[in-house]
Protein backbone atom coordinates (compact mmCIF):
# COMPACT_ATOMS: atom_id res chain seq x y z
CA UNK A 1 0.00 0.00 0.00
CA UNK A 2 1.42 3.39 -1.03
CA UNK A 3 1.56 6.41 1.89
CA UNK A 4 -1.90 8.17 -0.08
CA UNK A 5 -3.59 5.03 0.27
CA UNK A 6 -2.49 4.29 4.05
CA UNK A 7 -3.35 8.37 4.46
CA UNK A 8 -6.71 7.81 3.10
CA UNK A 9 -7.56 4.29 4.90
CA UNK A 10 -7.19 6.64 7.92
CA UNK A 11 -8.51 9.45 7.60
CA UNK A 12 -12.14 7.84 6.22
CA UNK A 13 -14.54 7.52 8.57
CA UNK A 14 -15.17 4.51 10.32
CA UNK A 15 -17.76 2.56 9.04
CA UNK A 16 -21.38 2.22 11.69
CA UNK A 17 -24.26 -0.72 11.00
CA UNK A 18 -26.58 0.60 8.20
CA UNK A 19 -24.47 2.66 6.59
CA UNK A 20 -22.20 2.95 3.35
CA UNK A 21 -18.83 4.20 2.67
CA UNK A 22 -17.93 5.93 -0.34
CA UNK A 23 -14.67 6.39 -2.05
CA UNK A 24 -14.01 8.44 -5.67
CA UNK A 25 -11.01 7.88 -7.29
CA UNK A 26 -11.39 7.28 -11.05
CA UNK A 27 -7.39 6.38 -11.42
CA UNK A 28 -7.57 3.30 -10.07
CA UNK A 29 -9.94 1.60 -13.06
CA UNK A 30 -6.36 1.95 -14.91
CA UNK A 31 -3.84 1.48 -12.18
CA UNK A 32 -2.70 -2.06 -12.13
CA UNK A 33 -1.67 -2.94 -8.64
CA UNK A 34 -5.13 -1.02 -7.32
CA UNK A 35 -7.41 -4.97 -7.73
CA UNK A 36 -4.84 -6.88 -6.07
CA UNK A 37 -4.64 -4.22 -3.26
CA UNK A 38 -8.28 -3.40 -2.80
CA UNK A 39 -8.97 -7.37 -3.22
CA UNK A 40 -7.18 -7.80 -0.49
CA UNK A 41 -8.74 -4.72 1.58
CA UNK A 42 -12.26 -5.94 0.99
CA UNK A 43 -13.54 -8.89 -0.95
CA UNK A 44 -16.96 -8.37 -0.72
CA UNK A 45 -16.39 -4.58 -1.85
CA UNK A 46 -18.93 -3.14 -4.91
CA UNK A 47 -17.40 -1.39 -7.01
CA UNK A 48 -18.91 1.48 -9.69
CA UNK A 49 -17.16 2.35 -13.15
CA UNK A 50 -18.37 5.32 -14.80
CA UNK A 51 -17.73 5.05 -18.72
CA UNK A 52 -17.99 7.34 -21.92
CA UNK A 53 -17.00 6.91 -25.25
CA UNK A 54 -13.28 6.48 -25.43
CA UNK A 55 -13.17 9.14 -28.27
CA UNK A 56 -14.65 11.48 -25.89
CA UNK A 57 -13.38 10.60 -22.40
CA UNK A 58 -9.40 11.42 -24.70
CA UNK A 59 -10.74 15.04 -25.88
CA UNK A 60 -12.22 15.32 -22.57
CA UNK A 61 -9.29 14.48 -20.50
CA UNK A 62 -7.32 16.34 -23.17
CA UNK A 63 -9.04 19.60 -22.67
CA UNK A 64 -8.71 19.38 -18.76
CA UNK A 65 -4.52 19.26 -19.15
CA UNK A 66 -5.09 22.03 -21.43
CA UNK A 67 -6.73 24.00 -19.07
CA UNK A 68 -3.82 23.89 -16.94
CA UNK A 69 -0.46 23.76 -19.62
CA UNK A 70 -1.86 25.91 -22.33
CA UNK A 71 1.40 25.46 -23.99
CA UNK A 72 0.37 21.42 -24.70
CA UNK A 73 1.04 20.60 -28.33
CA UNK A 74 -2.57 20.00 -29.84
CA UNK A 75 -4.78 16.96 -29.50
CA UNK A 76 -3.90 15.58 -32.77
CA UNK A 77 0.01 16.12 -32.36
CA UNK A 78 -0.29 13.83 -28.65
CA UNK A 79 -2.73 11.28 -30.33
CA UNK A 80 -0.06 9.44 -33.28
CA UNK A 81 2.85 7.91 -32.94
CA UNK A 82 3.37 8.18 -36.26
CA UNK A 83 0.49 10.56 -38.03
CA UNK A 84 1.21 9.68 -42.22
CA UNK A 85 0.95 5.88 -41.34
CA UNK A 86 -1.93 6.59 -38.72
CA UNK A 87 -0.29 5.15 -35.76
CA UNK A 88 -2.01 5.85 -32.50
CA UNK A 89 0.01 6.68 -29.33
CA UNK A 90 -1.58 4.05 -27.29
CA UNK A 91 0.64 5.01 -24.71
CA UNK A 92 -0.34 8.05 -24.07
CA UNK A 93 -2.28 8.08 -20.93
CA UNK A 94 -5.75 10.44 -22.80
CA UNK A 95 -5.99 7.26 -24.87
CA UNK A 96 -4.73 4.67 -23.19
CA UNK A 97 -7.49 4.98 -20.26
CA UNK A 98 -9.85 4.66 -22.69
CA UNK A 99 -9.00 0.86 -23.40
CA UNK A 100 -11.35 -0.09 -21.23
CA UNK A 101 -11.13 -4.06 -22.00
CA UNK A 102 -7.68 -4.01 -20.79
CA UNK A 103 -7.94 -2.44 -17.68
CA UNK A 104 -11.09 -4.71 -17.11
CA UNK A 105 -9.63 -7.41 -17.82
CA UNK A 106 -7.03 -6.92 -14.66
CA UNK A 107 -10.07 -6.08 -12.17
CA UNK A 108 -11.91 -9.84 -13.34
CA UNK A 109 -8.98 -11.50 -11.97
CA UNK A 110 -9.80 -10.59 -8.69
CA UNK A 111 -13.75 -9.88 -8.93
CA UNK A 112 -16.72 -11.08 -10.22
CA UNK A 113 -18.81 -9.23 -12.69
CA UNK A 114 -21.52 -8.92 -10.28
CA UNK A 115 -19.20 -6.77 -8.22
CA UNK A 116 -19.02 -3.87 -10.58
CA UNK A 117 -21.54 -1.63 -11.93
CA UNK A 118 -20.67 0.15 -15.28
CA UNK A 119 -22.61 3.24 -15.43
CA UNK A 120 -23.26 5.04 -19.43
CA UNK A 121 -21.55 8.59 -18.96
CA UNK A 122 -23.87 9.47 -21.62
CA UNK A 123 -26.86 7.85 -20.12
CA UNK A 124 -26.15 9.94 -16.95
CA UNK A 125 -26.45 13.16 -19.18
CA UNK A 126 -29.59 12.21 -20.45
CA UNK A 127 -31.38 10.24 -17.93
CA UNK A 128 -29.74 11.49 -14.56
CA UNK A 129 -32.66 10.14 -12.30
CA UNK A 130 -32.26 6.25 -14.92
CA UNK A 131 -28.94 5.56 -13.75
CA UNK A 132 -29.26 6.20 -10.72
CA UNK A 133 -31.77 3.99 -10.20
CA UNK A 134 -28.94 1.43 -11.20
CA UNK A 135 -26.86 2.90 -9.32
CA UNK A 136 -29.09 2.37 -5.63
CA UNK A 137 -30.11 -1.02 -6.96
CA UNK A 138 -26.96 -2.19 -7.15
CA UNK A 139 -25.78 -1.06 -3.76
CA UNK A 140 -29.28 -2.24 -2.00
CA UNK A 141 -30.62 1.13 -1.43
CA UNK A 142 -33.84 2.33 -1.60
CA UNK A 143 -34.85 4.61 -4.67
CA UNK A 144 -34.47 7.64 -2.86
CA UNK A 145 -32.57 9.96 -5.55
CA UNK A 146 -35.43 10.17 -8.54
CA UNK A 147 -36.43 12.19 -11.37
CA UNK A 148 -37.75 15.16 -9.00
CA UNK A 149 -34.71 15.61 -7.76
CA UNK A 150 -32.96 16.94 -10.93
CA UNK A 151 -33.84 19.36 -13.70
CA UNK A 152 -31.55 20.67 -16.68
CA UNK A 153 -29.63 23.36 -16.45
CA UNK A 154 -30.02 25.26 -20.08
CA UNK A 155 -26.72 27.49 -18.79
CA UNK A 156 -24.85 24.75 -18.07
CA UNK A 157 -25.76 22.47 -20.74
CA UNK A 158 -26.34 19.66 -18.25
CA UNK A 159 -28.45 18.23 -15.55
CA UNK A 160 -28.16 19.87 -11.91
CA UNK A 161 -29.32 18.55 -8.95
CA UNK A 162 -32.64 21.32 -7.54
CA UNK A 163 -32.16 20.60 -4.00
CA UNK A 164 -28.90 19.23 -2.21
CA UNK A 165 -29.23 17.45 1.03
CA UNK A 166 -26.94 20.12 2.48
CA UNK A 167 -28.38 23.37 1.04
CA UNK A 168 -31.75 25.12 -0.39
CA UNK A 169 -30.12 26.26 -3.59
CA UNK A 170 -29.73 24.18 -6.66
CA UNK A 171 -26.19 23.12 -7.51
CA UNK A 172 -24.80 22.14 -10.35
CA UNK A 173 -21.39 20.60 -11.24
CA UNK A 174 -18.47 22.90 -11.03
CA UNK A 175 -16.55 24.65 -14.21
CA UNK A 176 -14.25 21.81 -14.28
CA UNK A 177 -16.98 20.06 -15.38
CA UNK A 178 -18.73 20.13 -18.51
CA UNK A 179 -16.21 22.48 -20.40
CA UNK A 180 -16.22 23.31 -23.89
CA UNK A 181 -14.17 20.57 -26.12
CA UNK A 182 -11.28 22.32 -28.86
CA UNK A 183 -12.27 21.44 -32.36
CA UNK A 184 -10.36 18.17 -33.59
CA UNK A 185 -10.03 17.45 -37.29
CA UNK A 186 -12.33 14.67 -38.14
CA UNK A 187 -9.86 12.46 -39.99
CA UNK A 188 -8.66 12.28 -36.27
CA UNK A 189 -11.86 11.24 -34.72
CA UNK A 190 -12.03 8.80 -37.50
CA UNK A 191 -8.96 7.35 -36.82
CA UNK A 192 -9.52 6.62 -33.18
CA UNK A 193 -13.10 5.49 -33.64
CA UNK A 194 -11.45 2.48 -35.91
CA UNK A 195 -8.96 2.19 -33.05
CA UNK A 196 -11.51 2.13 -30.40
CA UNK A 197 -13.61 -0.14 -31.93
CA UNK A 198 -12.49 -3.47 -31.26
CA UNK A 199 -11.41 -2.62 -27.05
CA UNK A 200 -14.92 -1.44 -27.44
CA UNK A 201 -16.31 -4.46 -28.55
CA UNK A 202 -14.35 -6.72 -26.43
CA UNK A 203 -15.86 -4.59 -23.25
CA UNK A 204 -19.20 -4.81 -24.12
CA UNK A 205 -19.13 -8.86 -24.38
CA UNK A 206 -16.89 -8.70 -20.84
CA UNK A 207 -19.61 -6.56 -19.76
CA UNK A 208 -22.86 -8.12 -21.33
CA UNK A 209 -23.27 -4.11 -21.87
CA UNK A 210 -23.56 -2.50 -25.13
CA UNK A 211 -22.80 1.71 -24.60
CA UNK A 212 -23.71 1.88 -28.56
CA UNK A 213 -20.46 4.08 -28.83
CA UNK A 214 -20.38 3.29 -32.68
CA UNK A 215 -23.64 4.55 -33.18
CA UNK A 216 -22.83 8.03 -32.51
CA UNK A 217 -22.30 11.25 -34.99
CA UNK A 218 -20.05 13.56 -33.65
CA UNK A 219 -17.63 13.23 -30.49
CA UNK A 220 -20.05 14.01 -27.58
N1 LIG B 1 -24.49 16.77 -14.67
C1 LIG B 1 -23.29 16.98 -15.20
N2 LIG B 1 -22.71 18.20 -15.13
C2 LIG B 1 -21.48 18.39 -15.67
N3 LIG B 1 -20.75 17.44 -16.27
C3 LIG B 1 -21.30 16.23 -16.36
C4 LIG B 1 -22.58 15.93 -15.84
N4 LIG B 1 -22.86 14.62 -16.07
C5 LIG B 1 -21.81 14.13 -16.72
N5 LIG B 1 -20.87 15.09 -16.90
C6 LIG B 1 -19.61 14.86 -17.58
O1 LIG B 1 -18.62 14.61 -16.58
C7 LIG B 1 -17.37 14.94 -17.15
C8 LIG B 1 -16.35 15.26 -16.09
O2 LIG B 1 -16.13 14.15 -15.34
P1 LIG B 1 -14.67 13.67 -14.98
O3 LIG B 1 -14.58 12.25 -15.27
O4 LIG B 1 -13.65 14.58 -15.59
O5 LIG B 1 -14.70 13.89 -13.45
S1 LIG B 1 -13.65 13.31 -12.45
O6 LIG B 1 -12.32 13.59 -12.97
O7 LIG B 1 -13.91 11.90 -12.35
O8 LIG B 1 -13.95 14.01 -11.22
C9 LIG B 1 -17.62 16.13 -18.03
O9 LIG B 1 -16.76 16.01 -19.13
P2 LIG B 1 -16.42 17.29 -20.02
O10 LIG B 1 -17.67 17.63 -20.77
O11 LIG B 1 -15.32 16.86 -20.91
O12 LIG B 1 -15.98 18.38 -19.07
C10 LIG B 1 -19.11 16.02 -18.41
O13 LIG B 1 -19.32 15.75 -19.77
Amino acid sequence: MTCSETRKINVMPKTLDGQLTMEKTPSYFVTNEAPKRIHSMAKDIKLIVVVRNPVTRAISDYTQTLSKKPEIPTFEVLAFKNRTLGLIDASWSAIRIGIYALHLENWLQYFPLSQILFVSGERLIVDPAGEMAKVQDFLGLKRVVTEKHFYFNKTKGFPCLKKPEDSSAPRCLGKSKGRTHPRIDPDVIHRLRKFYKPFNMMFYQMTGQDFQWEQEEGDK
